[in-house]
Parts: structure tokens; C-alpha cells; sequence
């Protein structure tokens, strides 16, 4: 009930010793609060929460309209939701250093276990799109020094991203992450690998944790997850993904809804009302008061509650 009751420090603590354990950690991207539910009852290590998913939610191009009380405040809704860590998008970090201090302090207060700020120039863009323009490395490294100094516990992962790939080439995205692991990072985010050789030259060029995003349509192949552990990725996200398939079911839905005057032909591909209850944990918050929970869910097209389960 209410979820999490384990404290952020600690799901810091889960992150960075997962990050080291030489398994690769899967983190899909929750579209909303209660998919992160959804996300850790099927077993995978961690959450992620999209900026591009943040800003399509409330119908805004990514390119960097979205504010920081706003995205604090879905990272706060996400994480409270799930026992697992999870890594939020800061773009560009807000602002100047400053700003970025500020920044990683509400994220952490947030309960997140991790944050990533990229060093394009604003306004950003998808860092899959043609067009990007990075800021200088001095630029880039005062955003990652102010971030790492800000934190207040140590365990909260600061995060690199590097949009320089598609820029200036891969060498030149070497060269910078490793000053950005110099400047505090704890781990690198290389944005826009073109293939599974590049990944293995950004795990060449430093030591510590590297990320993959596997975000559909854009510049990298859809790489599987033991394709990326064996070149020495140590986290991958599907950041926009969930919210990809949940919008395809939905337009789907729509013209079903449209052509036929009904919904009943969907309604076996629908969750169903005991699976979301299930998920939300309505008989949890019954056991802390028994008036909330005295009546029973329709059985008529329920089916099982965890099919999918193993
Ligand atoms: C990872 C990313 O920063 C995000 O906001 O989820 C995006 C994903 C996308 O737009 O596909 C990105 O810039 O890659
Ligand atoms: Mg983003």
C-alpha cells in the first residue's frame, strides 16, 4: 500500500551496486506513475523516466519547453511508486551551472536514484534527430562539476550524457567522456551510437558505467540486451517505449471504437479491472480499512490477474 516504503538513499545505494555487479541493468521507461508498477512486477532492475515521454504527455515537442518543477514532480510521482531505482532525464540541467546545482537538489529530494544532463545547447532536441548543436567542453564540464558537488548523498548518480557522436564523430565523444568523468561523472550516457563497435569504443575510453538507449526510430539498431552486455553496456533503456506501444493500442482502440460503434471486440487485449486493482494493490489499502474493499470485481471478462506471469 502507498508503495515504496524503501527510503531513496537506499535505492541509491541498490543502483550503484548494480551498476558494478557486471550484469547489464534493463530499465524501461515508465509513461506514467503506474506503469513503473507495472515495470518492477515484471522483474526487470530499473525505472526510467523520459523527458521526451514528460513533454509528449503534455502534448510538447522535446525540445527543452518543459520545466523543472515539472519534471521533478513526475519523478517524485514515478519513484514513489516502485522499490527500484530509477534514473531520471534533466536535459540540458535547466539553466547555467547554477541552475543545475538547484536542479539535482529538488531530483534527489524527488527520490530518484540517478539523473543524466546532456550537453547539447538550448533548445535541445531529441538526440536522435539531424540538426543537433553541442555547447563547449568547458560549458559541458561546469554542468557535470556543478551537479556532482550539489548532491547531498553521495550515492545519487551523476550522469553524463554526451550528444557529440553525431556531431564531431565518435574520437571526439571518446575525448569528451572521458573529461566528463574527470569533471565528477559517474557514469556516461553516449547519445546516438551508430553500432555495437561504437558502444565497445566508449567502454574502452572510460571505466565507469555507459548507457544505451535503445529509443525506437531513431539512430542506433534495436540491439538485444545480451548483444549490448557483451560489449560492456551496463544499462540500457527503452525510454519512450511503453508509451510508443500504449499510444499504438489506444489509436487502434479508437478506430475500432470508430468503425464498429463498440469496444467489445478489444476488450481481450484490455487489462482488466482485476489486474489493475491488482497492480494498485486495492486489497492492501482494504486491510488498512476494511470499508474500502467490500465488494467483488465482476468476473465477466477479468480473466486471470497474472497471467503473464511466470
Ligand atoms: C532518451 C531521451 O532523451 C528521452 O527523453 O527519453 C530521448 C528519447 C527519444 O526521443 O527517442 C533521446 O533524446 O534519445
Ligand atoms: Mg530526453
Amino acid at each position: 500500500m502507498l508503495y515504496t516504503t524503501k527510503p531513496a538513499a537506499e535505492r541509491r545505494a541498490d543502483f550503484r551496486a548494480a551498476l558494478s555487479s557486471g550484469t547489464i541493468q534493463r530499465m524501461p521507461g515508465a509513461f506514467n506513475p503506474l506503469s513503473a508498477r507495472l515495470i518492477e512486477d515484471k522483474g526487470f532492475e530499473g525505472v526510467y523516466i523520459s523527458g521526451a515521454v514528460i513533454a509528449a504527455d503534455l502534448g510538447l515537442p522535446d525540445i527543452g519547453l518543459t520545466t523543472l518543477t515539472e519534471v521533478a514532480g513526475r519523478a517524485a510521482a514515478i519513484s514513489r511508486m516502485t522499490s527500484l531505482p530509477t534514473l531520471v532525464d534533466a536535459d540540458t540541467g535547466f539553466g547555467e551551472p547554477m541552475n543545475v546545482a538547484r536542479t539535482v537538489q529538488e531530483l534527489e529530494n524527488a527520490g530518484v536514484a540517478g539523473l543524466h544532463i546532456e550537453d547539447q545547447v538550448n533548445p535541445k532536441r531529441c538526440g536522435h534527430l539531424d540538426g543537433k548543436a553541442v555547447v563547449g567542453l568547458d560549458t559541458a564540464l561546469k554542468r557535470i562539476r556543478a551537479a556532482a558537488d550539489a548532491r547531498r548523498d553521495p550515492n545519487l548518480l551523476i550522469m553524463a550524457r554526451t550528444d557529440v557522436r553525431a556531431v564531431e564523430g565518435l574520437e571526439a565523444a571518446q575525448n569528451r567522456a572521458r573529461a566528463l568523468v574527470d569533471a565528477g561523472a559517474d557514469a556516461i550516457f553516449p547519445e546516438a551510437m551508430a553500432s555495437l563497435e561504437e558502444f565497445a569504443a566508449i567502454r574502452a575510453a572510460v571505466d565507469v558505467p555507459i548507457l544505451a538507449n535503445m529509443t525506437e526510430f531513431g539512430k542506433s539498431d534495436l540491439f538485444s540486451v545480451q548483444d549490448l552486455q557483451d560489449v560492456g553496456v551496463n544499462l540500457v533503456i527503452f525510454p519512450v517505449s511503453l508509451l510508443r506501444i500504449a499510444m499504438g493500442a489506444a489509436e487502434r482502440g479508437l478506430d475500432e471504437l470508430a468503425a464498429s460503434g463498440s469496444l467489445k471486440a478489444e476488450v481481450p487485449g484490455m487489462q482488466t479491472r482485476a489486474r489493475l486493482y491488482e497492480l494498485i494493490d486495492y486489497e492492501g489499502y482494504n486491510a488498512f480499512d476494511g470499508s474500502v474493499f467490500n465488494f467483488t470485481v465482476p468476473t465477466q471478462f477479468t480473466g486471470p490477474t497474472s497471467s503473464t506471469k511466470e
